[in-house]
């Protein structure tokens, strides 16, 4: 496209637009249109961008912030999804450890949780955000509940999902119908990809700890043109204390909601609350004094191999386990210094259980690579092509934990 600004200053262009007069202020960045301006975008991520438009007719400008603020709107939705989920999510939870059906034989009330909270928020997302297009790529389908047998459970969602959007006050949302949980449910049919805007989203992750009353988290994240946005995590059953060898947070309460939109940094508050703290990872350069974090569930990640990486690296404390993404929340708050997970062969990670994670880890100035220290690519689908793990530490850490990952992972090999 042909450059059309007329004025050139250090800082301060002119575009002629019709019968108005845009004038682009930039901190020191140059933005012209086309090719220059979507780099230019790439910059107002990082670095802010202050739009001014003034009428050619008018000598007052009319200051219009039309990029400073890139993605403002989409965090105060998925915020406000993430809540309104976990509020379903802890109802469940509740009832599901009264009633003693905590066994992994009965997943039914899991499941209603499950797809109550993938309902509420892509119904939320779609509301918040008329005006926006986007898909969403999450974990569960309607399948089931179109059949027979699933009617009961169905009611038993709606009904779950209109008590939940009702808590919020008679007449915020309407009721939705069961078809209309159907179809919000499949709404998160799509496959993502490198191309538009993808909400990525785990209705529940961590559901062995979910069912066993331990922790969980909402995970929702934003993929623009294949990259993670922002990210939301609501862990439910989280101390706002730190739960590692740093305990530099301390407080009697439970459920954390985390948040990150690139370039913008992490936040923590209250679930349900609404003061916010900015958090960062834990900057040591000695893993002696680190907490390592890893699933609780050996059949998700091998403890034997994490065992090895710490004892290479001199780690003295012992493994924190924990379920879900609730570990990238606790790291990015500086609880502990490295997580760990390395699933047993064949398996295939799902962008929804790290796109949130991740992006909360990155803005509190965290590394989350693969096992050989490659950046995750959220662009390719449903799935991450990642090399035998996922490694997250902080800066300084990361190229001994690399060293340690690699001779782990060779003395494994010949061991074979
Ligand atoms: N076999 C196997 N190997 C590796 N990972 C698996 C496996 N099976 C499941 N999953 C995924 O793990 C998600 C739970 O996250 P974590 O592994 O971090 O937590 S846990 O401690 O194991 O519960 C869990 O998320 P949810 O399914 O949303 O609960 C799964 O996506
Ligand atoms: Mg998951």
């Amino acid at each position: 496209m042909r450059n059309i600004f007329s004025k050139k200053k250090k800082g301060e262009r002119e575009r002629k637009m019709g019968t108005a007069t845009v004038w682009w202020r930039v901190r020191g960045i140059s933005v012209g249109v086309g090719s220059e301006l979507r780099l230019s975008e790439a910059r107002i991520r990082r670095r802010g961008i202050s739009v001014s438009t003034r009428s050619s007719c008018c000598s007052s400008p009319l200051t219009l912030i039309v990029s400073s603020m890139p993605y403002e709107k989409e965090l105060a939705a998925a915020k406000k999804a993430a809540t309104l989920a976990a509020r379903l999510c802890q109802k469940v939870q509740k009832a599901l450890l009264q009633s003693d059906v905590h066994s992994k034989s009965d997943k039914s009330p899991v499941t209603v949780a499950d797809y109550g909270s993938q309902a509420l928020i892509s119904f939320i997302l779609e509301r918040e955000l008329p005006s926006e297009p986007f898909s969403i790529v999450a974990e569960e389908d309607s399948g089931d509940l179109r059949k027979e047998s699933g009617q009961e459970t169905l009611k038993r969602i709606t009904e779950l999902v209109n008590d939940t959007l009702a808590s919020e006050g008679s007449n915020t949302f309407p009721s939705l119908t069961t078809d209309e949980v159907l179809a919000a449910i499949d709404n998160g049919k799509s496959e993502g990809g490198s191309v538009g805007k993808h909400w990525v989203l785990d209705p529940i992750d961590g559901t062995k700890g979910f069912v066993r009353g331990d922790q969980y988290a909402i995970a929702l994240g934003l993929l623009h043109e294949g990259k993670v946005v922002l990210g939301v995590l609501a862990c439910p059953n989280l101390p706002l204390a730190s739960i590692g060898s740093n305990q530099q947070h301390s407080s009697n309460e439970v459920g954390c909601l985390f948040f990150a939109k690139v370039g913008d940094g992490t936040y923590m508050q209250a679930l349900g609350g609404s003061t916010q703290t900015r958090v960062h990872v834990w900057d040591i350069d000695n893993p002696e004094q680190a907490s390592l974090f890893e699933s609780f569930e050996a059949a998700h990640s091998s403890h034997d191999l994490s065992g090895s990486i710490a004892e290479k690296l001199g780690v003295k404390a012992p493994p924190v386990r924990i379920d879900s993404q609730a570990k990238y929340g606790a790291l990015s708050r500086g609880d502990g210094a490295i997580y760990l997970r390395f699933p047993h062969k064949g398996y295939r990670e799902k962008i929804w259980d790290h796109a949130a994670g991740s992006i909360v880890v990155t803005e509190a100035g965290g590394i989350v690579t693969d096992a050989a220290g490659n950046p995750l690519d959220f662009s390719k689908g449903k799935f991450l092509d990642v090399d035998t793990g996922i490694i997250v530490t902080n800066q300084k850490l990361m190229p001994s934990l690399l060293r340690a990952v690699k001779e782990a992972l060779n003395e494994k090999a010949s061991s074979l």
